[in-house]
């Protein structure tokens, strides 16, 4: 589904503050594959999933999605395969446009831009029942402006946003992680079900260990830009966070408390 080759990513070559960040890492995902991904502060997993998504080029390898080489393919078009999801919720949806602006925005994703694209009442009925699932209050706010919900409220929206039109791949970074703890349990527990729901291929970032194994089939640890550790099915089950802390101590790395309990 997502193959990435050997990729490799320097910030500022040649330069004194020169940064490997991401250093010949390869990854296969298999349709349906939930992967989480911890590591450290500046392990590259911000880099690996902006290289995923084409934020920037990278110096060497190649990404496929769905058997496409996308390795040159520019973040617009590469879109059309990805759902995103940021850490800030002020990212993702446009702020000074209503709930069902958004919305009727999301589910036309990869069409061509029209100035008047003619929104049907069934849309809206079909917005206002997703909306009444997410059990947020919000499908009585469809004419609100997005920029006056609560962080909560717009983390769900764009969760929703970007699996409207059920992507290849769903990239989630810390996307929960501005939330307040009751919040982020929310946000998390509706991705869990949107994912399962549409059997969704997700890669989501998390500084929370206990939420990297309560959540996913597989679990990737990145350290100094490579994969120190990939564990998946009834192995990830087995691990606790104990075995995380080891693995990432031999790694000579410090554990944040945030990292350990989030
Ligand atoms: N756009 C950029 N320009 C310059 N350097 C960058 C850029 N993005 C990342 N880096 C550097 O690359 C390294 C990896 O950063 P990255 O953001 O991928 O780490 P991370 O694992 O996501 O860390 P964090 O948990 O702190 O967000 C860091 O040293 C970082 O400073």
């Amino acid at each position: 589904m997502l193959r990435v080759d050997g990729i490799s990513k320097t910030f500022f070559a040649g330069t004194v503050n020169e940064k490997l960040a991401l250093n010949n890492v390869s990854l296969e995902m298999r349709p349906g594959d939930f992967i989480t991904v911890i590591g450290g502060n500046g392990a590259g997993k911000s880099t690996l999933m902006n290289s995923i998504a084409g934020v920037f080029k990278i110096d060497r390898g190649k990404i496929y999605i769905d058997d496409v080489d996308v390795t040159d393919m520019p973040e617009h078009e590469r879109a059309a395969y990805i759902g995103r999801v940021f850490q800030d919720p002020m990212l993702g949806t446009a702020s000074g446009m209503m709930v069902e602006e958004n919305l009727a925005m999301a589910a036309r994703r990869g069409q061509k831009l029209q100035l008047r694209w003619g929104f049907r009442d069934d849309e809206f009925a079909e917005f206002k029942e997703k909306l009444a699932k997410l059990d947020l209050g919000l499908e009585d706010r469809l004419k609100s402006r997005m920029g006056t919900l609560s962080g909560g409220q717009r983390q769900a929206i764009t969760l929703l946003m970007a699996t409207l039109r059920k992507p290849k791949l769903l990239l989630l970074d810390e996307h929960t992680a501005a939330l307040d703890p009751k919040t982020a349990e929310k946000v998390l527990a509706l991705t869990r079900r949107v994912v399962e729901e549409n059997g969704l291929t997700t890669l989501m970032i998390t500084h929370n260990m206990r939420d990297a194994l309560r959540f996913g089939n597989r679990l990737l640890m990145l350290n100094d830009g490579e994969i120190l550790l990939d564990i998946q099915g009834g192995e990830k089950a087995k691990t606790t966070i104990h075995d995380l802390l080891d693995a990432f101590e031999h790694s000579g790395k410090e554990v944040s408390d945030r990292m350990a309990l989030g």
